[in-house]
């Protein structure tokens, strides 16, 4: 029976014989749920509904039975404000408890509460929902619980100490880290939303003891405007920020060419002891963001890569506005980590009709004319590897 620790409320549901032979090394997979989470991050203003999409084609290809299945509970305040300044968890909190949201609040405006993150009631309990799932996936990676732990309601990238930013409110991710920093003396965190992780670089940008790596669209006016393939941190965290910056259209096989060279030269340069990824799905062709020609079929390799380094990883979610493909691309990732093959034709289920036309898994790529010619990814993989040659922990 597994430790009931303090952290998380363990509320286990045994492995009803997933179908593997007993032979295959399977990975030990905690997935973090309940009803209350998906209820949370369904009413987030950009993704509502989404959570629940994700949950079902789970689901419906019966994954969850080759998971132990995690109830979270909620991040405390003084949990939070190991990261987020108390000046805006206060905000946060005075703000989640007004009714009548046609009350304008220029103390709002300071902590980025307004446009993208409007501050609508009971914001801030949501808020320690998303953020305490995510600590508990990682609580559970520390307690040696599991080899994965999964979260797909989390990932809020840019949510800052002191502000909101691009629909996150707290930042779930460093929250993770941080715990994961009590057992983990190196931590690499691993960001392939189309936009730059930059809430998790921030937070850690003067400090070596975490390495962040962000694959994501750069261009002029593209949200949030920052992670150009120079900015590599400061102090004793110099070198320790790596930025990707790639251009509209790239494909499946660029993408993962470039990952894999990336992450291969953090991983020999730094060696890292815990893995953290997020697997925001908005780079995929049929997002609304229109940028990226990516498939599942991409992130699944990065995956397949990194779970090759056989090192505890935590998988958090983030963005995707196509929420039938980015239901296909976290139940595929759901698939990798825990060994399953899914037939192609989408499981009957409450969303089937969600699916259509071709009511598949596989997405067929994007044809966006591609911006990333050979001699621009051979610049940056150049300047990264100038980069990391400063680093060495192996
Ligand atoms: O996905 C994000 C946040 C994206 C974001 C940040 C700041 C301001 C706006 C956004 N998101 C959008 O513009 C957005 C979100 C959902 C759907 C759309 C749509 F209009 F393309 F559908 C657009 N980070 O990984
Ligand atoms: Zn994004």
């Amino acid at each position: 029976m597994a430790r009931r620790g303090k952290d998380s409320v363990l509320t286990e549901i045994t492995n009803k014989n997933c179908p593997v032979d007993k032979k295959s090394d399977l990975r030990r997979v905690v997935y973090v749920y309940s009803d209350d989470l998906i209820a949370v991050c369904d009413q987030l203003p950009k993704v509502q509904c989404r959570a629940r999409m994700v949950h079902s084609l789970i689901s419906a290809y019966d994954l969850s039975r080759c998971m132990r299945c995690v109830s979270p509970r909620p991040a405390r305040e003084d949990e939070v404000t190991l990261f987020h300044s108390s000046d805006y968890v206060d905000c946060l909190k005075r703000l989640s408890a007004i009714e009548d949201d046609e009350k304008y609040d220029e103390e709002a405006e300071e902590f980025g509460l307004s446009y993208d993150c409007p501050a609508y009631p009971g914001v801030f309990e949501h808020a320690c929902v998303l953020a305490g799932a995510t600590m508990t996936a990682a609580t559970c990676l520390m307690s040696d619980l599991c080899d994965v732990a999964v979260n797909w309601c989390g990932g809020w990238h840019h949510a800052k100490r002191h502000e909101a930013s691009g629909f996150c409110y707290f930042n779930d991710i460093v929250l993770g880290i941080l715990k994961l920093r009590q057992k983990y003396e190196r931590v690499l965190y691993v960001d392939l939303d189309l936009h730059h992780g930059d809430g998790v670089e921030d937070a850690f940008c003067a400090t070596n003891k975490v390495m962040t790596v962000s694959f994501h669209k750069y261009s002029p006016g593209f949200f949030p405007g920052t992670g150009r393939l120079t900015d590599t941190g400061m102090g004793t965290g110099r070198y320790y920020s790596v930025n990707v910056p790639l251009k509209d259209g790239i494909t499946d096989a660029q993408f993962v060419s470039v990952f894999t060279r990336v992450m291969e030269l953090a991983r020999v340069s730094y060696a890292p002891g815990v893995l953290v990824c997020q697997c925001g799905a908005d780079g995929l062709t049929g997002d609304p963001m229109e940028a990226f020609n990516l498939t599942p079929s991409a992130h699944s390799q990065c995956l397949q890569y990194l779970l090759s380094w056989n090192i505890p990883l935590l998988l958090v979610g983030g963005g995707g506005y196509n929420f039938a493909n980015t239901a296909r691309c976290w139940t595929v990732l759901t698939s990798v980590v825990t060994g399953q093959q899914l037939r192609s034709e989408i499981p009957e289920h409450e969303a089937f009709t969600e699916y259509g036309p071709d009511f598949e898994l596989e997405l067929q790529a994007g044809n966006k004319i591609n911006r990333n010619t050979n001699e621009y990814i051979e610049g940056i993989l150049q300047q990264v590897k100038e980069n990391l040659s400063h680093v060495s922990c192996g």
